[in-house]
């Protein structure tokens, strides 16, 4: 668990506050997304949690713990951190980047040479192909997987996330968070992520956190934030597309089930409200097939898209 209170940053010569009295808590293996405009202190807020920077005022528990009267380097051991351009260094080979906090923790050979091959398995890269590489050897989306192996090799509760697929092309990006997602629900990690992805954070964060000149505007569930916006900046920064973002965070199971077949190729299994309707505005019909048998239909899904 992350508890965040009070949390204010003035650099200095400032003439306000980068981060403005800010309480917010990460519940204990969930992740909360930290959105808003460039400048509003999304990554001054997460630094402070790993004493990257020191906080002017406020207080930061990691697991009941007061971060700022633990020893920073143990404080960091405890925390995986990725960043956007990964940060490996280049003329160490993956499995050695990967070791560092296991080495720093004092493992014998046998278990980091395991770990390594644990974690490298978790992000998709098979050890045999990848340990020996150098960082310049990968693709962009590969060094993005050692990035967050290597955040994982301690085993920390606790994963800081910057714009962790910031660098890498839409396909991939889309592939990367859907895994990621899924890991990260396995590890019952606690998880603090920055992104400018309003996409990418309702879909990585079970929370969402609007920040807007280093003041907190709102902090919600993601379909919560979607549906029901604290003000005018909140609905415009979470675009007019906000409902069909709400939508692709409900499974098909949210609607009833009708047993009259539907025009068109049925929806694949793991299909969302949007997949439904995406299906029936390309078969220009009001219903759209289940996986196996049965329907769902639009009068369904707008009544439950205004329930909000
Ligand atoms: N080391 C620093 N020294 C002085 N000012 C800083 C420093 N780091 C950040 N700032 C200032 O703090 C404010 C918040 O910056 P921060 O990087 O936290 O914003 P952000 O929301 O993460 O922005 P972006 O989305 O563009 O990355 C900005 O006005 C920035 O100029």
């Amino acid at each position: 668990m992350i508890e965040i209170d009070g949390l204010s940053k003035r650099w200095p010569g400032a003439d306000r506050a980068s981060v403005d009295g800010i309480s917010l808590t990460v519940p204990e293996g969930t992740s909360c997304a930290l959105i808003g405009p460039s400048g509003s202190g999304k990554t001054t807020l997460l630094r402070m949690v790993n004493r990257l920077v020191e906080p002017s005022a406020g207080t930061i528990r990691i697991g009941g713990e007061d971060a700022r009267a633990m020893d920073a380097t143990r404080l960091r051991r405890r925390i995986g951190y990725v960043i956007q351009d990964v940060g490996l260094f280049p003329h160490w080979d993956v499995a050695a980047n990967i070791a560092t906090v296991p080495s720093l923790l004092g493992w014998d050979h046998a278990r980091i040479k395991a770990r390594v091959e644990e974690v490298l398995t978790l992000v998709g890269l098979d050890p045999g192909r990848f340990a020996a590489r150098r960082p310049h050897e990968l693709s962009g989306g590969e060094r993005q997987r050692v990035g967050v192996a290597r955040a994982l090799a301690g085993d920390p509760p606790v994963l800081l996330m910057d714009e962790p697929f910031g660098a890498v092309d839409p396909v991939q990006r889309g592939r990367l968070q859907e895994e990621v997602l899924r890991l990260l629900q396995q590890l019952r990690k606690t998880v603090l992520l920055v992104t400018h992805d309003v996409a990418e954070a309702v879909r990585l964060g079970d929370a969402v956190a609007l920040l807007r000149d280093g003041r907190l505007v709102q902090h919600a569930a993601a379909a919560e934030i979607l549906a029901r916006p604290a003000d005018a900046f909140a609905a415009e920064f979470l675009g007019a597309d906000r409902m069909l973002l709400r939508l692709a965070l409900f499974p098909l199971s949210a609607l009833p089930r009708h047993a009259a077949p539907a025009p068109g190729p049925a929806l694949p299994d793991g299909a969302t409200l949007r997949d439904a309707l995406a299906r029936m505005l390309e078969t220009g019909t009001t219903s759209a097939g289940l996986p196996g048998s049965g329907s769902v239909t639009l009068a369904d899904l707008l009544a439950f898209a205004g329930r909000g």
